[in-house]
């Protein structure tokens, strides 16, 4: 049950040669990044983390879901960027389409709603209607225990658990994932004494999938964490073992540059199944926050297909050629839709009859990329056998680990995110946060 990167229909794109020149690139940033003398190199907690992880904190991310399962109708995920998509990406990719819609007997476990990743009045509005006279708990998350958009969502969702239920019980409800000793969360969360997990301190926000950060909402999603771990396990296994020839994540680093230097400065994720769009949200933000720096860097956009090949199909196929694409492909299909035949033939599709759902689904993807690499954007693919743990384990190791060689490759610092401040300055300016006059002055005079 392998994760694997195909890149043969990009031959056209690129020679043999410039593979060998690139493989000497990634096979050297690789050995900067496992041998940790890169820059960045105090982020890289993650590299041995499917292996090496705290068992006693694991033994209790799986304790506390079960608590949560057995006494709450709704888990409140409050959490942006890297403390929200993994956990996300994991819970739709594994479990199922219409998961908080499903009957409570049905699902089995709680319905998960993401906050705190937005600053949007109707959104949380919307939120607090949806929990009325349902029993639910809150996982905060934030690594630095300081962001706003978490810090005010939690604020709010604080109070509305603690009417509930009392000081007391509210804080038995409250699961706090943050520095084991900085910030904001952290002091609140001692205070209060809420149950609290860590982030450990060479992981950033954008690798801590496979921390508490994505554990505990996965595992309360009735997701096995353990078949996830030993997939990261084997995927790591591969890729600091594996020479280039069988090695798809430094297979998948490689290409990406190669096209890059060739003017694509562009790359769209595309998936074939609704449940892995928010896999894509996950890869934007590992890849966007790695590689856009110094001026340089991919840009990672992502489609939804079929459903954009209706809207975006057109660019994609014909208009500037600074794309590039990588699709990913789920091998087995979660189960058999049959189309049947029809006595009158009035849609035209009696020509399908007989065939399976995800036999269309395939010709749409197979014909799609080679219309697509027609129309000059290099096609590579990554092929998921499944949608189940442990292919997750594998996908997210394979993306985390050619982010860092392809980062290094690029000659960027991939483990840091220094643009993003830029924003929150202007923001507190604004909102007349002490500290910030200055600066408030000039911007609102630019307003
Ligand atoms: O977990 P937190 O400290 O709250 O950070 C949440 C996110 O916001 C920040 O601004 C960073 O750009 C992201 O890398 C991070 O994942």
């Amino acid at each position: 049950m392998q994760v694997t990167f195909d890149y043969s229909k990009t031959a056209s794109f690129i020679s043999e040669e410039e593979i060998v020149n690139m493989k000497k690139l990634a096979l050297d940033a690789k050995e900067v990044l496992v041998s940790r003398t890169g820059a960045g190199n105090d982020f890289l907690g993650w590299i041995d983390l499917p292996v090496d992880y705290d068992k006693e904190e694991f033994k209790r991310i799986q304790k506390a879901a079960a608590k949560i399962q057995s006494d709450s109708d709704v888990l409140l995920v409050i959490g942006i960027g890297g403390s929200y998509l993994g956990a996300r990406a994991a819970i739709e990719f594994l479990r199922n389409n219409f998961y908080n819609c499903m009957s409570k007997e049905d699902r089995k476990t709680p319905e998960i709603y993401f906050v705190g990743n937005n600053i949007s009045t109707s959104y949380m509005k919307d939120l607090i209607h949806l929990l009325n006279g349902k029993d639910f708990s809150i996982n905060v998350i934030s690594k630095s225990g300081t962001t706003t958009e978490p810090a005010i969502a939690f604020r709010i969702l604080k109070k509305l658990l603690t009417d509930k239920y009392g000081a007391e019980e509210a804080g038995k409800r409250i699961y706090a994932t943050t520095d084991k000793a900085r910030g904001a969360l952290k002091t609140l969360a001692d205070k209060e004494g809420y149950e609290t997990f860590v982030v450990p301190d060479d992981v950033g926000g954008r690798f801590s999938v496979l921390t508490a950060v994505g554990l505990l909402p996965i595992a309360v999603s009735g997701a096995d964490i353990e078949k996830l771990m030993a997939g990261a396990a084997s995927g790591r296994k591969r890729a600091l073992e594996n020479g280039f020839e069988t090695n798809d994540a430094l297979q998948y680093a490689a290409v990406r540059n190669i096209l890059l230097r060739k003017g694509k400065g562009i790359e769209i994720t595309a998936n074939y199944e609704p449940s892995l769009h928010y896999l894509a949200e996950w890869w934007k933000q590992l890849y966007g926050e790695s590689e856009g720096k110094d001026q340089r860097g991919i840009f990672p956009a992502a489609v939804d297909l079929t459903a954009d090949l209706h809207s975006m199909g057109q660019f994609i196929q014909d208009g500037s050629r600074n794309l590039m694409e990588t699709v990913i492909s789920v091998e087995e299909p979660c189960g058999e839709i049959l189309i049947e035949a029809e006595a009158e033939d009035l849609d035209g599709l009696n020509y399908l009859a007989g065939k399976s759902m995800d036999f269309v689904n395939k010709n749409a993807m197979n014909g799609t990329m080679l219309a697509h690499t027609d129309g000059q954007v290099p096609n590579m693919k990554i092929c998921v056998p499944k949608q189940d743990e442990f292919c997750l384990g594998e996908l997210f190791y394979f993306y985390e680990f050619a982010c860092g060689v392809s980062g290094y490759i690029l000659g960027v610092n991939p483990f840091n995110q220094p643009g993003v401040e830029s924003y929150k300055k202007n923001m507190f300016a604004l909102l007349g946060k002490p500290g910030y006059e200055e600066q408030r002055e000039t911007l609102l005079a630019r307003l």
